[in-house]
């Protein structure tokens, strides 16, 4: 077995230094909306084992033989309607992009090298951890961009991490930042960006629904502690602003497959509200730290034109922190908290 950076011009290589790079990982991105970007995407994330549970033989059988025939096209077409254009990408890849260069800047010099990853397609968490070592950093701090730990999104980029780091000779020292459910800087910007949303309003709405991505119940059952930590959030976020368990609900969307997800779904339960007298409600999604296909199109496109079509008469999307100045306070408290002592 050969491993990568080995010494290429036959002088000793230095001793590990103290330089350190910080690594933001998000979920991924389709290359583009064509059906071939998109099947090679949905087939990295799909063969995922922490994102699908199943017999790998016979899920791979199903993936590509059925599932990679249609969805890439379905998927194609949702993805254009929230696509960056003027960058050519999605909206997840630009936001990632945005809060790695503010951090950056946010930092100053001196500070920790700053990059940033997708889980699945580009850039790879392999590729960005060698450009870090090749940026001199011995010591790494990775970053999931997820506030609530769950397997099939934080786990994951841990595995990919140490996948790569199975392939160096010279191996970084690696420090993983914890899942922030209820930081008091991410609850103190989600509950700024409420009411930035709400003070334009003639009326408040009458609800305000917190859509968490879902989860196969079956991955709660066998100890994923998601649900614990949507809990976390939900909580901190209600005792800040003052709503409680009926004016703030909790809801998962973005069900996928035949098998129960966690329940009350996002869609189900929006599409009952005007029935129950209830015709204007705003929407938060906490679970997501950038605005992404399923905030975006899930919600501000198709949930909305559920609720519209069932009664409902305002429904206020209520953006993700994205590249805001909380965002990027937020992280540079939790990169501050992670590195002390490397310093
Ligand atoms: C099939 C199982 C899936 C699980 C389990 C899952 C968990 C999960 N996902 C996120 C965050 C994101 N998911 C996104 C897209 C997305 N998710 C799934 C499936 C599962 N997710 C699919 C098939 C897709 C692609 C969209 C589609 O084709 O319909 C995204 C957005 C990516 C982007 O905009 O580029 C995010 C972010 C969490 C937090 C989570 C578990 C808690
Ligand atoms: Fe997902
Ligand atoms: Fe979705």
């Amino acid at each position: 077995m050969s491993f990568v950076n080995p010494p290429t011009d036959g002088t000793l290589p230095a001793a590990f230094g103290t330089r350190t790079g910080v690594l933001l990982v998000n979920l991924g991105t389709p290359d583009s909306t064509g059906y071939w970007d998109m099947r090679r995407y949905l087939s990295e994330f799909l063969s995922d084992r922490r994102v699908i549970e199943l017999c790998p033989f016979l899920w791979q059988g199903l993936l590509q033989g059925i599932i990679l025939s249609k969805r890439p096209q379905k998927s194609g077409a949702l993805y254009r309607r929230i696509w960056n254009t003027e960058r050519n990408e999605s909206p997840l890849r630009t936001y990632t992009r945005a809060q790695a260069e503010k951090l950056r800047e946010a930092l100053g010099a001196g500070a920790p090298v700053i990059d940033w990853a997708m889980r699945y397609g580009k850039p790879s968490i392999e590729e960005r951890m060698l450009a870090l070592q090749e940026a001199g950093c011995d010591r790494v701090l990775l970053l999931p961009l997820y506030p609530q730990y769950s397997a099939p999104t934080t786990a994951t980029v841990n595995d990919a991490a140490f996948r790569a780091l199975l392939k160096m000779r010279r191996q970084p020292v690696l420090r993983i930042a914890p899942p922030f459910p209820d930081h008091p800087r991410y609850i103190a910007g989600l509950a700024q960006s409420v009411r930035d949303a709400l003070a334009p309003l003639a009326e408040p709405p009458q609800k305000i629904v917190v859509s968490f991505h879902g989860l196969p119940l079956r991955y709660v059952k066998n100890g994923d502690p998601y649900v614990a930590e949507c809990e976390r959030t939900i909580t901190a976020l209600r005792a800040a602003l003052g709503y409680d368990a009926d004016s703030m609900p909790m809801t998962f969307q973005s069900r996928f497959g035949r098998e129960p997800w966690l329940e009350p779904y996002t869609d189900e339960f929006v599409s009952a509200l005007p029935a129950q007298g209830v015709t204007r409600i705003a929407v938060i999604t906490p679970g997501f730290m950038a605005d992404c296909i399923e905030t975006l199109d899930e919600i501000g496109n198709e949930l909305r034109e559920e609720f519209e079509h069932a009664g409902g008469q305002e429904m206020t999307v209520i953006p993700c922190l994205n590249d805001t100045s909380a965002a990027i306070e937020l992280l540079q408290d939790i990169v501050a908290t992670e590195l002390s002592g490397w310093r």
